[in-house]
């Protein structure tokens, strides 16, 4: 991680992380918080278990495909960029690392986005997560398995860039004004790139509870 202060070391059931500090905004990062081999193992898991799906959504009026494969589960819908997903049930897998991912967060998470980037040209551009269902300073747990990718933050209004690579175990939460003042994305890449899963929990306030 570059350009920024480190504060607080914080630890949960052996799995090292700390909270970081970036100018208006919050992050948890523990670059091993499972093991090389549990990650491998939910990688396998999830990879199976999953109901993958490439899916279009609605971009300056016309209708294209993903670059990468998604899969939404949890207790509730979805939508963004004006696509609704209707959620698929927890699996036990998806239950084990929600579990550990609410110990190190601090809060409970109602929802887990899926995405599997197949190779390098899968990717995620720049985005806010922050959808009206996510609530007010959204705390949002980040895992990855498989192929490490680069995660890139950068400053809204600045431009400053912060990037993490997350690789095979890794867990960053964003939290705090993370999702106002930054926005993030996974930048596809030309270097060959073996498939990587990341799980992406959030808790969403059930649609009707919006005014
Ligand atoms: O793949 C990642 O690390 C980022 C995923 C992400 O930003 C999202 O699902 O909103
Ligand atoms: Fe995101």
């Amino acid at each position: 991680m570059n350009g920024t202060d480190n504060v607080g070391l914080f630890e949960s059931a052996g799995k090292t992380g700390e909270w970081i500090t970036i100018p208006q905004g919050r992050l948890y990062w523990a670059p091993h918080y499972f093991s090389a081999q549990q990650a491998d193992d939910y990688f396998k898991h999830l990879l199976n278990e999953l109901n993958w799906r490439q899916q279009s959504i609605r971009m300056f009026g016309r209708q294209v495909l993903q670059p990468r494969l998604q899969a939404w589960c949890g207790d509730v819908q979805y939508t963004y960029s004006g696509l609704t997903m209707k959620p698929e049930p927890w699996t036990p897998t998806l239950l084990a690392i929600k579990a550990a991912c609410e110990q190190a967060a601090g809060v409970s998470f109602n929802s887990v986005l899926a995405n599997l980037y197949r190779h390098g040209q899968d990717y995620m551009g720049f985005h806010q997560d922050n959808e009206k269902e996510l609530g007010y300073q959204p705390v949002i747990a980040s895992v990855s398995f498989g192929e490490q990718r680069r995660f890139v933050l950068k400053h809204i209004e600045t431009k400053q860039k912060i990037e993490f690579a997350l690789h095979s175990g890794s867990l960053l939460i964003m939290a705090g004004e993370t999702q106002t003042c930054w926005s993030h994305s996974v930048p596809k890449t030309q270097k060959p790139m073996q498939p990587r899963i990341n799980l992406t929990f959030r808790q969403i306030m059930p649609t009707d509870n919006i005014g």
